[in-house]
């Protein structure tokens, strides 16, 4: 039932610029800049093939993934949307090496741009939920071209993290560091209904999400949380846990939010060059904020996620995240010491699913 009353994301925006005095709108133009390169890549995802998007491109980004079509038309819809703005100061993307150039006859502006234009794109062609996520740093010198060691800045200095999820209905769900807010998509208006006013994710949970793919490349503590959830009701935890993937962290960052979880993508020893799999400054960052505005946590596994000081753009990190006391829990495990081989935790019985090799 259409809803007149509803509140647009252009006037929770107005609302918000009225909590600061000094705000010259520029903050606020850049967020709908954003909202309109994910309601045009909604509409690409949304048309699959019928707009010949489907597949794959024989190029490779700069992580050596090779390039989904949609990775590369949604990286050029941000660049679109955003670059003309006199908002921005500099841009980076997961799907370029280094920063965007942004016009060279175009004014600079006093914020930084960072997003994953296509977040799950492994999901694309067997039509599950992908997205988008992004964040909004403070450019350090204001008007001038950002250099790239501008965006190393650490996730407590984002003002703004969103993203944009496009699955049975397309959401926006964003923090501009003020609790986090979720805005459905009416595809016929062309615009984002505030519907999710005061997003909060509960503090305990009996669901968790992981790759078991790589489990032999775990460390101990994440094993040891795992087997714990396995071990079900007669295990320690003495409770049953469900456990989902998706693959796709915007579907997983959302479903958490809606109805709490736990989920992990820790470092493992699988390739000793990549200290994890998720990128810090547009997944991690941008997630973690949100999670941490919704009540949840975010963590390396180890520490806060958003403390950490990055060193590079396309930094891979571990990341845990969503209900608070869960991933205190797999952070509390990180600190003890490993239970014994003879313990009785069920990870290390001879016909543990997760046995050490
Ligand atoms: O294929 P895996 O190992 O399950 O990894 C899934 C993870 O990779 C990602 O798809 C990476 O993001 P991109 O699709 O933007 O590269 C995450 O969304 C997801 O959590
Ligand atoms: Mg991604
Ligand atoms: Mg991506």
């Amino acid at each position: 039932m259409f809803d007149i009353e509803r509140t647009t994301l252009t006037e929770y925006l107005i609302a918000q610029r009225r909590l600061h005095p000094g705000a010259t709108g520029e903050f606020n133009a850049l967020i709908l800049q954003v909202a309109q390169a994910c309601k045009a890549i909604s509409r690409a995802v949304a048309q699959g093939a019928l707009a010949g998007v489907l597949g794959s491109l024989d190029s490779e980004n700069v992580q050596g993934e090779t390039q989904k079509k949609l990775d590369v038309l949604a990286d050029r819809i941000f660049l679109r949307a955003t670059h003309w703005g006199d908002d921005l100061a500099g841009m980076v993307s997961e799907e370029n090496e280094a920063p965007i150039p942004l016009p060279a006859d175009g004014s600079r502006g006093k914020y930084l741009l960072v997003f994953d234009p296509l977040d799950g794109s492994s999901n694309i062609d067997v039509n599950v939920a992908v997205g988008s996520i992004f964040s909004v740093l403070r450019a350090p010198t204001p008007g001038e071209d950002a250099q790239p060691e501008d965006f190393l800045q650490p996730g407590t200095r984002q003002v703004a993290a969103g993203y944009a999820i496009y699955g049975p209905s397309t959401m926006l769900v964003l923090t501009v560091g003020d609790g986090v807010a979720g805005f459905t998509f009416d595809p016929i208006l062309g615009e984002f209904f505030l519907t999710h006013p005061e997003i909060g994710i509960p503090t305990t949970t009996r669901e968790f999400a992981i790759n078991a793919a790589n489990s032999r490349f775990w460390e101990p503590p994440v094993r040891r949380y795992v087997d714990e959830c396995l071990a079900g009701r007669s295990g320690p935890r003495e409770s049953d846990f469900n456990m989902r993937w998706v693959a796709s962290l915007v579907a997983e960052t959302h479903r958490i939010l809606m109805r709490g979880g736990v989920f992990l993508y820790p470092r493992d020893r699988k390739d000793p060059a990549k200290p994890g799999r998720l990128r810090l400054l547009y997944e991690c960052n941008p997630i973690g904020m949100i999670v941490e505005q919704a009540g949840g946590r975010a963590s390396t596994g180890e520490r806060p996620v958003l403390d950490v000081e990055p060193t590079s753009l396309h930094q891979r990190i571990g990341f845990v995240f969503g209900s608070r006391e869960e991933v205190e829990r797999i952070e509390r495990y990180h600190r003890e010491p490993a239970p014994q081989p003879d313990s009785d935790l069920p990870l290390f019985h001879a016909r543990s699913l997760f046995r050490q090799n």
